[in-house]
């Protein structure tokens, strides 16, 4: 266990802001803090970082109260979205800027640091932009340089606050892949805060959902896609489509669905509702279906059909364009969810469930 978060609280004058925060972070993890605006992702990373004090609450690495340590002391590396890089230093002293202003007996000679400057500058793959000046880089090369500052200070942790988040998609997804590959050859134990699913889900070995300043669900992204333990979870995953059903021994049942290949759940009889994605419902036309289709929409690859009964249940499914030849407007169709989660009524939890070999070992040898 190396980063040991209990019972974290903080708040700024009478708002609670982070609320009774716990997390253990194993070493070398890589954890997502993924939630929306405001839930107090950024607090709890600043917390980490040293830079903000929390009003109650433990904070420990490796049994030692960090909570009693200065930032300089915690030895962490930082990323933020618009971390500035020093405008007048090139990317080589700006990566360099850390060690050079370590305390003497910590820091190594002139020539020591250029070493190590070198080699983390192709250990990141950024060698070529090592004389430019942070003006004359694109935002994704000047986020590969801000890595690259924070991690030649060796960090015990690193941190990162929606590190990409200013960049263009297909950036963004490249730098993902590239921070994988780096966490991945130097072990080091990130937390990375992001609102952005797609980002938290393809880079992270655990996922941590927040709202509101709580954690409302932990886990490996599969399990916390496949089963969102809160209706927030749920929605915040894309579950979007909500459905009031009666549970009867185990089974959902709702009219005019067809929720035979929904497993049996420990739920008790009574009213529940029902969360789907509109990904995972099937429309197939059924002159005897009580829903009708209303709008067909193109996306391109997917088409979204509006479906509705005459109770004025309204239903969106998403299917492949390629499957939806058969559907017209106006035509009945029987709707069939191949998955979704249940919460009883009331909204509890569910019962258901690099182009250089250099690796950074070497660059600090
Ligand atoms: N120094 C401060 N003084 C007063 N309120 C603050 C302060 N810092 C943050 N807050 C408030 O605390 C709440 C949580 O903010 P925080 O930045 O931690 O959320 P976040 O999840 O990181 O949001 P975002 O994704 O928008 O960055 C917000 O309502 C914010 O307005």
């Amino acid at each position: 266990m190396s980063l040991v978060i209990s019972h974290l609280a903080r708040r700024f004058g009478p708002t609670p802001v982070l609320r009774g925060i716990d997390l253990a972070v194993e070493q070398r993890e890589l954890i997502a803090l993924l939630g929306p605006s405001g839930s107090g992702k950024t607090t709890l990373l600043r917390i980490i970082a040293g830079l903000d004090w929390p009003d109650a609450g433990g904070l420990s690495f490796d049994g030692d109260d960090w909570l009693a340590r200065s930032a300089g002391e915690r030895r962490i590396g930082l990323v933020f979205q618009h971390y500035a890089l020093f405008p007048h230093m090139t990317v080589r002293d700006n990566i360099a800027f850390g060690l050079s202003v370590r305390p003497r007996g910590n820091r190594p000679d002139r020539a020591g640091i250029a070493d190590r400057v070198g080699r983390l500058l192709r250990f990141l793959q950024i060698e070529g932009l090592a004389d430019r000046y942070p003006a004359e880089l694109s935002g994704g090369q000047r986020q590969r340089v801000a890595l690259g500052r924070a991690m030649a200070i060796e960090p015990r942790v690193l941190l990162l606050d929606e590190p990409f988040g200013a960049l263009d998609a297909q950036v963004r997804r490249d730098l993902r892949r590239w921070l994988r590959g780096v966490h991945d050859s130097t072990g080091t134990t990130t937390i990375f805060v992001t609102h952005d699913q797609e980002e938290a889900f393809e880079l992270a070995d655990r996922v941590v959902v927040m709202n509101a300043g709580m954690i409302e669900q932990a886990g490996r992204p599969d399990e916390i896609y496949d089963h969102p333990a809160t209706p927030f979870v749920a929605r915040f995953l894309g579950l979007t489509v909500e459905v009031p059903v009666a549970m009867r021994a185990g089974r959902a049942e709702a009219a005019g669905l067809d929720l035979t290949a929904l497993p049996r759940r420990a739920i008790p009889d009574g009213p529940a509702t029902l969360f789907l994605r509109p990904a995972d419902i099937q429309p197939l036309p059924d002159p005897a279906a009580p829903f009708r289709v209303t709008e067909i929409v193109s996306t391109g690859a997917l088409l979204r059909i509006m479906a509705r009964d005459d109770a004025g249940c309204r239903i969106e499914a998403e299917i492949p364009r390629r499957d939806g030849r058969d559907l017209r407007e106006g035509q009945p169709v029987a709707l069939r969810p191949v998955t979704g989660q249940i919460f009883p009524a009331g909204g509890t939890l569910a019962a258901r469930a690099p182009a250089t070999p250099v690796t950074l070992k070497e660059a600090f040898a």
